[in-house]
């Protein structure tokens, strides 16, 4: 170690914490002194500098510590400390503590990236505080931010940046990992900003290709950059884009600032258009161009599709201490774009000026350049480009994109249902036959379609009287027999119907969907009932059956008029392999074609390609497929948690089944003739297998769950059998939630009286419970989907509740070939998803999405009118 390090090392440890402030203190000397001399761009131009305005401020926090050490010596002393490797690297979080605590009285102004004189320029509109959150009265900071809060978040001050960097805001290249040319291109600490603390590894950018025209048609033409900026964030993003994708091999991208384009250009503009925005709410760039989105959107004289040559991304810069002015500039502007068809190759990105700004740009990039690039996209096939739910209507119409349901309340018919392609809240029946109320339109519609179909009705009933006859061999006399050729389960007309409803059809038995949930994941509005009650994530879970078939035809499942029926497995049996590949490739297909759909996150879309969770409980009986174990141990292997759901019929193969991550039966009704009604079984002693299936439950010492779904008139006066189900198969839990209703009507009967109100469901679940006395408890609720779940107390330690699920444990143990038990890989429940909680059991991360009613549509409509009028 040199005398100078040495000397410095003692200093270090002597005046650790005044050292670091002190210059912090130094850098916001000289900043000040170069802004007296009028230089005042040299930081505001290249913002993403947190850095440097939190060092600035951090003057006065150090001011008692500095007359201790003289300035210059202090200088040295940190210079040589950055150099010398045995001296332990300044604590990050020490600094940021200091950093952050220094600059909270100045935010106003410093949120802005602006310079207090600048900042004194503008216009007294701006200069409002940010908003305070209404719990906490703390101010709104990082509110939408994806990863790591300002100070936190790694920024040098540019000390590293290249020369004649104007940059100011970077990891100094410490952090960055830029090692490859597409890095390179892409990381940010490059003459554009700082991404260096995100945790962008998650998403490795793109390895550079030979871009074939005939594959990947829409990067032969150069690519269009628009930014708009005040401060030159957003352009350094768009060089930064531009600098990746040309690194890429991509042809020379053009940047263009949004006020030198002519907007009507946009007509007939066909190249790949990335727009990187700014947001203003005073007088800026962006004005023009989202006045002319806005008119042109809403001018009945323009045709609907007017830009649909147009292919676009937007990514937005902004501050979340503007609330819920965050990013809105350019969030309208791509809804807007998609609204009047243009063609969205990848979701929205946001970038907060409050958070990690850099950071989330360099994630959105990789994730949009990778996308771009993969010729397998769903972005060139023409058909999934359907940015826009309102194909049906006039556009000026609607005001809005999650708008589904015309004046009357009808649905409107979609894009994406004319295409066959699944919808945003599109209304499917997903886990265990069950459609929320909100998706109601859609399924009465679908079931319509379906029962038009007599054709369908009749192959149903004609399967179910076949018996297979597979004799091969030879007859009494000697001759040969012909073996009879085994029948598919899904024959040609069924699936054309399935198709139609969504489904995707994987070899001949199979069938895989997206859920609603996952759906309303992807747009961060919340998660299923199985994330209160047991930590899924909707958008990481894929909803799949290995058997269409069934040997019921429950009076809740719409799907009985189409889909095969039987009480043994007739059918050509498919791969487990070959399912679980089609299933997932089918999955991702479909989470493909969402990507352009107005409202999905980027991050959420990202994740989603990495399936977590597989719910076989589509439609039909899993456990009927002859290969359901090897199956269920694929998705072992894959890591991929499974909930099987069974509808008591087959109590051997409930025996026989290996270690699910949970297994449920369904328990439609309590006594005989009620399980007849609503089950309308196919087996002439389902009583009998339905009690031995309840029996095998019982010993199989797994996660094991009750789901009773309850239908008013039919099964809800019957709580004292209940109660004996239950002790007869011991389940670990029961979930409880009231019938949807879907316009059953036809051979059910089923109406919309007899859906059970929520009091009512909460009321039985509460007799439930004081009879089945101590051993169970109510434990959480998905007020949303009207479910409730009692728990067995092996799950309740203390007052915490411990009803979620390890799933890194649940592999492991299955991976050890040990014997284990459902209590070895519980996990603790949040506090939000407990029966009774506030919140209701929606996770208070997501955000609640109510549809506008038809009353809040005609006000925002004549709202519209007469800005126009008065305009
Ligand atoms: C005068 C002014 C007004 C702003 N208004 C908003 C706003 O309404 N909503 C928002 O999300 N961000 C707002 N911001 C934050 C900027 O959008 C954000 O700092 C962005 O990163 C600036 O990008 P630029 O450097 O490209 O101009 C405002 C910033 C300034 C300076
Ligand atoms: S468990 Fe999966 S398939 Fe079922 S509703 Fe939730 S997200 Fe959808």
């Amino acid at each position: 170690m040199s005398p100078s390090s040495s000397s410095s090392l003692q200093l270090w440890k002597e005046y650790r914490i005044p050292l670091v402030c002190m210059a912090l203190g130094i850098a916001t000397l000289s900043i000040l002194l170069s802004n007296k001399d009028g230089s005042d761009d040299s930081h505001t131009d290249n913002n993403g500098s947190k850095g440097s305005d939190k060092s600035g401020s951090s003057s006065s926090s150090s001011s008692s510590s500095r007359k201790d050490v003289p300035h210059n010596k202090v200088e040295e002393i940190v210079q040589d400390m950055e150099h010398d490797p045995t001296i332990p690297d300044l604590s990050q979080e020490a600094v940021a503590r200091v950093v952050d605590h220094a600059t909270d009285d100045q935010k106003p102004y410093q949120h802005q990236g602006l310079k207090k004189e600048v900042y004194r320029r503008l216009p007294k509109v701006i200069r409002k505080k940010p908003k305070k959150n209404k719990q906490t009265g703390a101010e709104i900071h990082n509110a939408t931010s994806t990863t790591t809060s300002g100070a936190g978040s790694g920024c040098c001050g540019g000390k590293n940046s290249p020369e004649d960097d104007q940059s100011t805001g970077c990891c100094g290249g410490k952090d960055k990992d830029a090692s490859t040319t597409a890095d390179v291109a892409s990381a940010s600490c490059s003459p554009s900003g700082c991404a260096c603390s995100s945790s962008s590894s998650t998403i490795p950018a793109p390895a550079m290709v030979q871009i074939d025209p005939l594959l990947l048609p829409y990067l032969a033409e150069p690519m269009k950059v628009f930014y708009s900026t005040i401060t030159g964030t957003a352009k350094l993003f768009a060089q930064q884009l531009a600098e990746s994708a040309l690194a890429l091999g991509l042809p020379g991208p053009k940047l263009i600032d949004i006020v030198d384009y002519d907007t009507e250009d946009f007509m007939t503009e066909s190249s790949l258009s990335i727009f990187i925005l700014s947001t203003y709410n005073v007088e800026g760039p962006n004005d023009w161009f989202l006045k002319w989105l806005e008119d042109t959107r809403f001018d009945w004289r323009v045709e609907k599709g007017a830009l649909s040559k147009l292919k676009f991304s937007v990514f937005g810069l902004g501050d979340s201490a503007y609330g819920d002015e965050f990013c809105n500039g350019p969030k309208a502007a791509d809804k807007w774009l998609g609204q009047m068809g243009a063609q969205r190759v990848w979701p929205f990105g946001e970038g907060d000026k409050n958070g990690d700004q850099g950071g989330a740009f360099k994630r959105w990039n990789n994730a949009l350049l990778t996308s771009l690039l993969d010729p397998n996209q769903s972005h060139m096939h023409e058909a999934y480009f359907s940015s826009d739910e309102e194909d049906s209507a006039s556009a000026s119409e609607h005001d809005d994109d999650e708008d589904d349901v015309d004046e009357d309340g009808k649905p409107l018919k979609t894009k994406e249902e004319k295409l066959g392609l699944p919808t945003i809240d599109g209304g499917d029946a997903s886990e265990g036959e069950m459609v929320d109320l909100e998706d109601m339109g859609n399924v009465a519609r679908k079931i319509q379609q379906a029962k038009e179909n007599k054709e369908l009705d009749e192959e149903a009933y004609a399967n179910q009287k076949v018996r297979a006859k597979r004799s091969v061999g030879e007859t009494k006399d000697g001759k040969a027999i012909k073996p009879r050729e085994v029948r598919e389960m899904v024959s040609p007309l069924l699936y054309k119907s399935l198709t139609k409803q969504g489904y995707k059809i994987i070899g001949s038995h199979s069938g895989v969907k997206i859920c609603r949930w996952t759906k309303a994941a992807l747009r961060g509005r919340g998660f299923c009932y199985k994330h209160s009650f047991y930590g899924i994530q909707s958008h990481l879970c894929m909803e799949t059956t290995p058997s269409l078939a069934c040997a019921n035809k429950c009076v809740f499942c719409w799907r009985h008029h189409t889909n095969p029926v039987g009480t043994e497995w007739r059918w050509k049996v498919d791969d487990p392999e070959f399912i679980l590949e089609g299933a997932l490739e089918n999955h991702y297909g479909m989470l493909k074609q969402l990507k352009g759909v107005p409202g999905v996150r980027s991050d959420r879309f990202v994740e989603a390609t990495q399936v977590k969770h597989c719910a076989l409980s589509l439609v039909g009986e899993p456990i009927f497929y002859p290969h359901i174990n090897e199956f269920v141990k694929l998705l072992n292997k894959k890591h991929i948690s499974s909930f099987l759901v069974t509808n008591a019929q087959f109590p051997d193969a409930i025996a026989n089944m290996d270690p699910v991550t949970q297994l449920y039966v369904s328990v439609d009704a309590s006594t005989k003739e009620s399980l007849k009604k609503i089950d309308r079984p196919l087996f002439r002693d389902f009583w009998e297998r339905f009690l031995d299936s309840l029996d095998a439950l019982g010993k199989k010492g797994q996660r094991t769950v009750y789901r009773l779904t309850l239908v008013k008139d039919f099964n809800t006066d019957e709580i004292a059998n209940y109660v004996e189900l239950i002790r007869r198969g011991q389940p670990d839990f029961i979930e409880i939630k009231g019938v949807t209703y879907c316009g059953y009507g036809g051979a059910s009967g089923l109406t919309m009286a007899n859906v059970p109100y929520h009091a009512e469901v909460v009321r039985f679940v509460e007799l439930i419970q004081e009879r089945l006395g101590a051993g169970y408890e109510i434990a959480a609720e998905h007020a949303h989907s009207c479910s409730i779940l009692v728990a067995s107390t092996k799950f309740k330690k203390g007052d915490k509740w411990y009803t979620h699920i390890d799933y890194d444990k649940f592999f492991e143990l299955v991976e050890s070939g040990k014997k284990f038990t459902s209590l070895d890989y519980m996990a603790e429940t949040p506090t939000w998803a407990y029966f009774g909680a506030p919140e209701g059991g929606f996770d208070p991360e997501e955000t609640r999405y109510f549809r506008k009613t038809k009353e809040q549509r005609r006000v925002e409509r004549e709202r519209r009118e007469r800005e126009e009028k008065e305009a």
